[in-house]
């Protein structure tokens, strides 16, 4: 599913952000990535979407090289994985169910399923109740919530969170986890980058971290580590 072998990237300025990472992340797995800040966690998940490219080393995901992808393949490999972030992203003048409808409509995808997946999706996240609420009017859980319906109604092979429950109270954050844990349970590979220790611990799944841009520590049912 997801590859990286001997990966290094280093910026323009010079940032060695991975230093020689090989990494195997199967099918169907839950995962946390963990370290400091600037340990190179989000640089790790930007090479996935091909956001960055890789200075040396091979990437693959879904079986696709994505360091030797064309360009216009780019759209295509990005389909295959939902990605949601601290800040939610939503459109603000999009209500719920129009954020959710968006992702179809940029795909071409007819109305009715359109129509039909937005149903679906939103009452999976429990906010069918919502559908017609602008953003402003909807709380952070609730947008978070949100977002995550927009990065699976397509669904992807992988949902990729970068520090999801950064912005959110820990009961928020737990309704969050539950929600993960639903849409893994369903098939999908789950990937989430995050600071939040006591969510790690209570997961009890996969944990990666890196420091300095190097993987440290590799532990299926692990835990957070040390503070940091
Ligand atoms: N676009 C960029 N240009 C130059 N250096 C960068 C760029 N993006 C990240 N870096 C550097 O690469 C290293 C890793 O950054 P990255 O954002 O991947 O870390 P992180 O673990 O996600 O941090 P945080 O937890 O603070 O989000 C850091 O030293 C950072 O300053």
């Amino acid at each position: 599913m997801i590859y990286f072998r001997d990966v290094s990237k280093i910026y323009d300025n010079g940032s060695v952000a991975l230093d020689h990472v090989t990494v195997h992340i199967e099918k169907g797995e839950f995962v946390f990535v963990v370290g400091a800040s600037g340990a190179g966690k989000s640089t790790f998940i930007k090479l996935l979407s091909h956001e960055e490219l890789p200075s040396s080393g091979t990437v693959v995901v879904n079986g696709i090289e994505v360091n030797r992808i064309a360009k216009d393949r780019v759209p295509y490999l990005r389909r295959k994985m939902g990605i949601v972030f601290q800040d939610f992203r939503l459109l603000p003048n999009k209500t719920a169910a129009e954020n959710v409808a968006f992702a179809m409509e940029v795909i071409e995808t007819p109305r009715k399923v359109i129509k039909e997946r937005v149903h679906n999706v939103l009452d999976l996240v429990n906010l069918v109740g919502k559908a017609d609420a602008l953003p402003q009017n909807l709380s952070g859980g609730e947008q978070q919530r949100i977002a995550i319906a927009r990065a699976i109604v397509n669904r992807p092979l992988m949902l990729i969170a970068d520090e999801p429950t950064g912005n959110l109270d820990p009961d928020t954050s737990r309704g969050i986890m539950d929600l993960f844990t639903k849409i893994n349970h369903m098939g999908t590979t789950v990937l989430m980058v995050t600071h939040d220790k006591q969510m790690v611990d209570m997961m009890n799944k996969r944990v990666i971290e890196i420091v300095d841009g190097r993987i440290v520590r590799d532990e299926q049912k692990g835990a957070y580590g040390d503070e940091d």
